[in-house]
């Protein structure tokens, strides 16, 4: 589906990533993770052929992500951007409705209008359809923005999904909500690609990590193999212990606070 080969961006002198490989094949979902500054926004609009590559390569559908036209794009594959900040006086359905751009010319077709509503009602918005989108909470705003990326993605076969912090403002239920529908889209064959910050959410829904440090890639592989008390301490300079709670479906992590308050900071 996409595959990342040693992939580097530089900007200036600076470099963001080095040498970063990934390979995500249909149906999978990868959680991207690690501190502030690690690279994952970057790494993210590199995916999303935002930015062209210092070095490297990657290939989405076996070809080179920098051969597709904008549009061709944008049929295959949807973003959630960190930033989405809009100002101007667009419903929260007429944000929706921008998902369907790629598909049609000048006027909706009644297949796009009913994907929207699909999609504000999957994100749990549709009562929320006609407000401004400026008056909207920072929440309700995420998650008109998770509906907007659904509904570019809805008909694709094998679609990517590349989520940057896709919960940023959502309360815990809404939160739990948005990977469990990223999960559900990859029940479907959809890929989903997202920068997690909460590593327990990490492991109870993502099926591979890919954890940076410093713009390199520090470990990849399953949540448990990835997500272990050394390289936690390691990539984030936070002690942590994982529980494994009797009947519990995954682990849970516990910043460990006694033994982190008597490290040194420098
Ligand atoms: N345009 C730029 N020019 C110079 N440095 C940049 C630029 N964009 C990002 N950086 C730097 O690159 C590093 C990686 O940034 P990035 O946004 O990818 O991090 P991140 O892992 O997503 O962080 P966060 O968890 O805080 O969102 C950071 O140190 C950032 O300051």
């Amino acid at each position: 589906m996409i595959e990342a080969k040693n992939v580097s961006f530089r900007i200036k002198n600076e470099v963001l990533l080095e040498n970063i490989s990934l390979t995500v094949k249909p149906g999978e979902f990868w959680a991207v993770t690690g501190a502030n500054g690690a690279g994952k926004s970057t790494f993210i609009r590199l995916l999303s052929a935002e930015h062209p590559l210092s070095a490297g390569s990657i290939l989405f559908h076996g070809r080179e992500l920098k051969t597709y036209p904008l549009r061709e794009l944008a049929g295959k594959r949807a973003v959630l951007s960190q930033q989405n900040t809009i100002t101007l006086q667009f419903t929260a359905r007429e944000i929706v409705l921008m998902g369907r751009y790629p598909f049609y010319d000048t006027i909706p077709a009644r297949r796009d209008l009913a994907i929207v509503d699909l999609c504000l009602h999957k994100t749990g918005i549709f009562n929320l359809k006609d407000r401004l989108y400026p008056t909207l909470s920072g929440g309700e705003q995420q998650r008109v923005q998770l509906a907007r990326t659904l509904a570019q993605i809805w008909e694709v076969e094998n679609g990517l999904i590349l989520l940057d912090e896709p919960t940023t403002g959502m309360d815990l239920l809404h939160q739990h909500e948005t990977f469990r529908i990223a999960r559900e889209m990859t029940d479907q064959g959809f890929s989903v690609i997202a920068v997690v910050h909460d590593l327990n959410q990490a492991l109870q829904y993502a099926g591979h990590v890919l954890l940076l440090q410093d713009g390199k890639s520090f470990a990849s592989g399953t949540p448990p193999a990835v997500l272990t008390e050394s390289n936690i301490k390691a990539a984030f300079g936070l002690p942590v212990r994982i529980f494994h709670p009797a009947h519990a479906s995954h682990a849970v992590i516990v910043p460990d606070v006694a033994m982190a308050t008597a490290i040194p900071q420098n």
